[in-house]
């Protein structure tokens, strides 16, 4: 046994000590919430209490994989093994393995992700006759999930008249027929979606009292972390289970909540202390992951929302350097500083590209950041991008898998139902879908009695029908006996998928096969890794679970150097001695759809605080004038919240008084409407110093007079002064345009150029003669 109780400060240990009943930890970010969580549970081990008692619910499953094995240092590797730790989602999919027979389940549900989801609306959309630009199945989907998240099943909602009118006055009448049918088709597929997996929780937990009270009595002691952004099913399913032992402890900051848009209610926090008698709450307020100028930046910023909780935070660290704020001319540019930055710190601190990370609002963003990057030869990676699991050829395996396991998954089968191709055509699938859903069941079912239907298919195709069935089945015998592996080995060869990449012989092609190669070792690593984890046997099923519910961000990676890039969103939680926040832009951040009422803003607002207080020693933040949105060169405006950070906590490293300074007059009380043009009417101060970074149009038109050598680092000068990012410019051919960016030297210098007629285009400058324009 460590002493682990001495690596928390007095205020930490008060709640790690804390004797039975319901305890609440609010406090702000980096100090300590996390660790209390963790050496609670270890605490409460060697107190005695069993491992098979606890349940803890974390953000991520990398989070809890973490702390698994925190603890498992403390109270050794086997008990810790026992211990119920992951998502809300892992362990109420698992939760449901064992009692979602109840509902009608079969044990071996499959799991639709969102693309799966999204598919098969998609094609209920087209089943109905519906208009697909009216019923958007992106839409749809997210409104069905907002339902399913908020409880409101198909029956409540054909009873509540006012979700009915809203979605007729949203031009979408037939939504709760959608829903229906989809549900309808999940059930039938024998499949649950993310959402199904907390609603159908709560529908168990209600509807069977015994099975409430089994787990009741079994998860004695349960924790929560980020529990400000639990939503109405995470909160029902968390209330019910702890409420005959009320052993519940949750952590959180209201500062940081920021998935409101997925229906996390901040409420839930607040309303802690009326939901259980005698709730012992602790406040945490010593940061000990940051500097004292991030500290300060990070509650300056947090000030300007209404509605908070107090709080205090401080902390002993160094002050650290100043919060850095820079301006470029384009995103590309803003690309390059971020590179060109990490590569001086790296080279200057002997620092590894782990240590830091580029957050931005939107995924989007990482192209820009990403090219630069790779030009400067830094390796990093995307979190939450397309995952390894969602890649076709992985999908087409997968899919496969999926069949093995629950034939009745639609989905699945009318993936790879004729790929490889075997000539079943649209048509028949099209037809399948119809009898099934006349005869109320899954088209496996419709296949497999095809010779007692009086099916409009001709012989031909029935048999290959029959020949896929007897495939399927073949695979489920060999199932049986033998482990995940040997089957994925066997299935990807069997059914010419190997095969078909490989024949496709193009680089693609190959990365494919490679691709699959890829997650047959994937499948090996989990079966040998399984054989060590209490309750499991390494079997198909919870191979598939575990892929469903996998996120890249929980791909162990510490062994990996690399440079973190990631939306703000995922990176709750998690820190980084460096730390670059880009886009700071009104519009982009705080978003454009997130400022119609003070609650969206003061979200976007949380989100900035999660954050910078991602940082350990240096924050940089970076915006730009001028950005591709939506296919269009737009000019951009710096965001509100640079100004919000108290002045004495930043260094503007270009200069602010040059008439593009983030120091706008705008009304930070008025919120609806903020009047743009105010941001407009910050006059430029005479006497410009002209800026070696990134100069904006007033200065290029006084560059242009200037001598040459007065221009960007980043921008090689040409002979011709004017040329330069950002400059506007005549072609003889394309007409007037804007300077995007400049590469290469000599002969080979280009100019990437956005024309005024549309269309960006690449011309080498020796041949494309530009008039340099003075009227910009
Ligand atoms: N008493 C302590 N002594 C030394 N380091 C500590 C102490 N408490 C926490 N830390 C360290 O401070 C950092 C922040 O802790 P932790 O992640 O638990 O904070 P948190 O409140 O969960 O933050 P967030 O709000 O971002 O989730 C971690 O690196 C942690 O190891
Ligand atoms: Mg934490």
């Amino acid at each position: 046994m460590s002493n682990f109780i001495d690596e928390l400060n007095d205020a930490q240990r008060a709640p790690v000590l804390h004797k039975d009943g319901p305890l609440m930890v609010i406090a702000g970010a980096g100090s300590g919430k996390t660790r209390v969580l963790t050496y609670r549970i270890a605490h409460l081990m060697e107190q005695g209490v069993d491992s098979f008692n606890i349940l803890a619910l974390t953000f991520t499953n990398k989070a809890a994989r973490e702390m698994k094995k925190r603890i498992a240092t403390i109270v050794g590797n086997s008990e810790a093994k026992n211990l119920w730790m992951g998502t809300f989602h892992s362990v109420f999919a698992k939760l449901l393995r064992f009692d979602g027979d109840k509902l009608g389940y079969p044990s071996n549900f499959t799991i639709y992700d969102t693309q799966d989801s999204q598919r098969l609306i998609a094609a209920i959309i087209k089943e109905m006759g519906l208009d697909k630009d009216i019923y958007k199945y992106k839409q749809v989907q997210n409104r069905i999930s907002s339902y399913k998240n908020s409880l409101i099943t198909v029956k409540a909602y054909f009873q509540n008249p006012e979700l009915m009118e809203a979605d007729a006055m949203a031009k979408r009448p037939r939504l709760g027929e959608i829903y229906q049918n989809y549900v309808d088709r999940c059930f039938k597929a024998g499949a649950m979606d993310f959402d199904d997996l907390l609603l159908r929780t709560n529908e168990l937990l209600t509807r069977f009292p015994e099975v409430l009270m089994k787990y009741q009595d079994r998860f004695r002691y349960i924790l929560v972390d980020e529990y400000q952004d639990t939503n109405h099913s995470q909160y029902l399913i968390v209330k019910a289970l702890s409420d005959r032992y009320q052993n519940i402890c949750v952590v959180g900051d209201d500062a940081q909540s920021i998935y409101s848009f997925r229906g996390a209610n901040i409420s839930n926090i607040l309303n802690f202390q009326r939901d259980y008698d005698n709730v012992a709450v602790y406040r945490l307020e010593q940061n000990y992951r940051s500097t004292k100028n991030i500290v300060n930046a990070a509650n300056s910023i947090i000030a300007n929302n209404k509605n908070q909780l107090e709080k205090n935070v401080w902390t002993s660290n160094d002050d650290g350097g100043l919060i850095k704020i820079h301006r470029s001319v384009t995103d590309a540019e803003e690309g390059r500083y971020v590179a060109g930055s990490i590569f001086e710190s790296k080279m200057q601190n002997q620092m590894q590209n782990g240590e830091f990370a580029v957050l931005y609002r939107t995924n989007s963003q990482s192209r820009a950041i990403e090219d630069a990057l790779r030009k400067r030869d830094i390796p990093y990676r995307i979190y939450g991008g397309l995952s390894f699991y969602q890649r076709k050829e992985i999908k087409d395996v997968l899919a496969y898998l999926r069949l093995v396991i629950n034939p009745k998954d639609e989905e699945a089968l009318k993936r790879v139902i004729n790929f490889p191709t075997r000539g079943i055509g649209q048509t028949t699938i099209d037809k399948l879908v119809v009898a099934a859903n006349h005869y109320g069941r899954s088209i496996y079912e419709v296949m497999e009695h095809l010779d007692k239907l009086n099916m409009n298919i001709n012989a031909g195709t029935k048999r290959k029908l029959a020949d896929f069935v007897t495939m399927i089945k073949s695979f489920q015998i060999m199932n049986e006996g033998s482990d995940a592996f040997v089957l994925a080995e066997h299935v990807a060869k069997k059914t010419g998928l190997l095969l078909e990449f490989k024949k496709d012989g193009t680089p693609e092609g190959i990365a494919k096969m490679e691709n699959i190669e890829e997650l047959l070792n994937g499948i090996k690593d989990f079966v040998e890794g399984q054989k060590e984890v209490a309750d499991a046997t390494g079997s198909l099923t919870e191979f598939l679970e575990d892929v469903a519910l996998a996120t890249d961000m929980d791909k162990d990676i510490e062994d990996d150097d690399r440079v973190a890039l990631m939306t703000i969103h995922l990176a709750k939680g998690l820190e980084f001695p460096y730390v670059y926040i880009v886009g700071m832009e009104e519009d982009l951040f705080p978003s454009a759809m997130s400022m119609n009422t003070r609650s969206e803003l003061e979200e976007e607002r949380r989100l900035f605080y999660v954050a910078l207080t991602r940082a350990e020693k240096q924050a940089f933040l970076t915006y730009t004038q001028n950005r591709y949105r939506w296919g269009k060169l737009i000019d951009a405006e710096p965001s509100r919240f640079l100004e919000e950070i108290e002045e004495k906590y930043v260094e503007n490293l270009t200069p602010v008084n040059d008439g593009y300074r983030y120091k706008s007059t705008i009304d930070k009380n008025i919120f609806g409407e903020v009047d743009k043009s105010k941001l407009r009417q910050v006059k430029p101060s005479n006497g410009t110093p002209p800026s070696v970074q990134g100069p904006n149009e007033n200065q290029l038109r006084k560059l242009r007079k200037l001598k040459p050598e007065i221009s960007s680092p980043t921008q090689p000068m040409d002979l011709d002064p004017g040329l330069v990012t950002g400059a506007r410019v005549n072609h003889t051919r394309f007409g007037r345009g804007k300077i995007l960016n400049i590469e290469g030297a000599g002969n080979d210098r280009k100019a990437e150029i956005h024309f005024d007629q549309g269309g960006i285009k690449k011309l080498l400058l020796r041949f494309a003669k530009l008039e340099v324009l003075d009227n910009a």
